[in-house]
């Protein structure tokens, strides 16, 4: 594998202040990003011990091990981070030789849904692989001397999960329905006009489960989708909060979903029952205004398209829209996730009824599913999705997340099903086949 030679550049150094739980070293960090002459898929290069990974249709990021991480809690956790992140981006020393989206200094993150509970973390790794638009690169991160671009080659394969088995998680589907209906009576009594509720499934595993083999499975069957893992929790989400770079702000806002069936002719005539069904259009608005209204302080044009299109996926189809924007100030890409956070695509409208209500009803704690994952760079450029299509991975158990849009015509048992449905692609991933 040969590594390239080319141009260097530095930064300057100045002083490190820590974040208020981050890694107490001061030290500056050194980053050394080069050219890398492979072609491996990225997801096959990561080790089974502290991988992070965000990687769609063949290009993104993986990286390994820690040298600077910060977890934070609580309503400051996008501050605390941010805050932490860029005293390390400003001091950090910097030779990148691809100077490309990605490279240089990065972090992975992965966020609370919730104020509390829940904890959010933040992690430079040691080693960051990359790949984009056909070339490839690594960066080293170090504290104090630059290390050796570090050696990249395809790690071991990870062996399936054995004999999974799935039980209900914090409440059974028919007391979900229960919940669903019980969203329903408040929306329709005038107390809010929509409210994302979730489920958790828990899986066992005989033994404890290397998460490189969900990761793989998710990338092939979910190329469309943004396959992820920070800390234990992965997935395959369709649904980009937002992305910066360069100028530009964009986000794939998702809300309104039909099960598709297999049979092609058929999911062809769903897709156009789903984009004329006012209740996946209802829906749908609601995600897309909260979008918009969020991301239009900081634009000075935005393109909201009118009508959504339909996003087709293995197991079901949702309503999208992509939403653009120029940005004109310096806010970084996790200040503005910061700011669509929770989008109407999974709290609701008005959000903060929508996040009361949530807490009062939905019966279980949703850690970091439904907040934003995703990575950033030292420049605030960088992509926060949301974490849907989810799990999170504790040795030999995996809990498995699933949510779905209330609104006022909402029933509760195709709400169940749309729920089942959307376990899938997770399902599928840890069942070893
Ligand atoms: C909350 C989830 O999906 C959201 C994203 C797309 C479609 C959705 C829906 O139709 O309900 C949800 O808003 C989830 O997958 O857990």
């Amino acid at each position: 594998m040969a590594l390239r030679p080319a141009a260097v550049r530095l930064a300057t150094v100045t002083s490190v202040l820590s974040g208020p739980s981050g890694s107490a070293d001061a030290t500056p960090l050194v980053v050394r990003t080069v050219a890398l002459d492979d072609d491996s898929p990225l997801l096959a290069l990561v080790p089974r011990e502290e991988s992070l990974a965000w990687v769609r249709r063949g290009e993104g990021l993986v990286g390994w091990g820690a040298a600077a991480s910060i977890r934070t809690k609580g309503p400051t956790r996008f501050r605390d981070a941010s805050e932490w992140w860029k005293e390390h981006a400003r001091s950090a020393v910097v030779r990148d030789e691809v100077a490309q989206p990605g490279t240089g200094l990065v972090a992975f993150g992965s966020f609370a849904f919730a104020d509390e509970p829940g904890e959010s973390v933040l992690v430079v790794p040691e080693v960051v692989v990359g790949r984009r638009g056909g070339t490839t690169w690594v960066t080293t991160v170090s504290r104090a001397t630059i290390a050796s671009p570090a050696a990249v080659r395809p790690a071991d394969a990870p062996a399936p999960p054995a004999g999974v088995t799935f039980v209900d998680g914090a409440i059974s589907g028919t007391e979900w329905e229960r919940v669903v209906a019980e969203a329903v009576r408040r929306i329709t009594a005038g107390e809010l006009e929509k409210v994302v509720l979730a489920r958790d499934l828990l899986a066992t595993a005989d033994d404890e489960i290397d998460v490189r083999w969900p990761l793989q499975r998710l990338s092939e069957s979910y190329p469309m989708c943004w396959t992820f893992h920070v800390d234990g929790l992965f997935g395959a989400t369709p649904e980009m909060l937002v992305r910066r770079e360069r100028g530009l702000v964009t986000s794939r806002v998702l809300a309104g979903t039909i099960r598709r069936t297999g049979d092609d002719s058929r999911d062809l005539a769903l897709a156009a029952t789903l984009a004329r069904s006012s209740k996946d259009l209802e829906e749908h608005e609601y995600a897309v205004r909260s979008v918009a209204d969020a991301l239009a302080p900081h634009c000075t044009s935005m393109n909201v398209p009118e009508a959504p299109f339909v996003l087709h996926l293995p197991n079901v189809m949702h309503l999208a829209t992509d939403v653009a924007g120029v940005i004109d100030d310096d806010t970084t890409c996790l200040e503005l996730a910061e700011a669509l956070h929770p989008s109407a695509a999974v709290g609701g409208t008005p959000t903060e009824v929508a996040k009361a209500v949530i807490s009062e009803i939905e019966g279980m704690d949703r850690g970091r599913y439904a907040g934003p994952v995703g990575w950033m760079d030292a420049s605030g450029d960088g992509e926060w999705g949301i974490a849907l299509r989810s799990a999170e991975v504790m040795g030999r158990t995996v809990r498995l997340f699933a949510g779905c849009g209330i609104v006022a015509s909402s029933e509760p048992e195709a709400e169940l099903a749309e729920a089942q449905a959307k376990f899938v692609p997770v399902r599928d991933a840890i069942s070893g086949v």
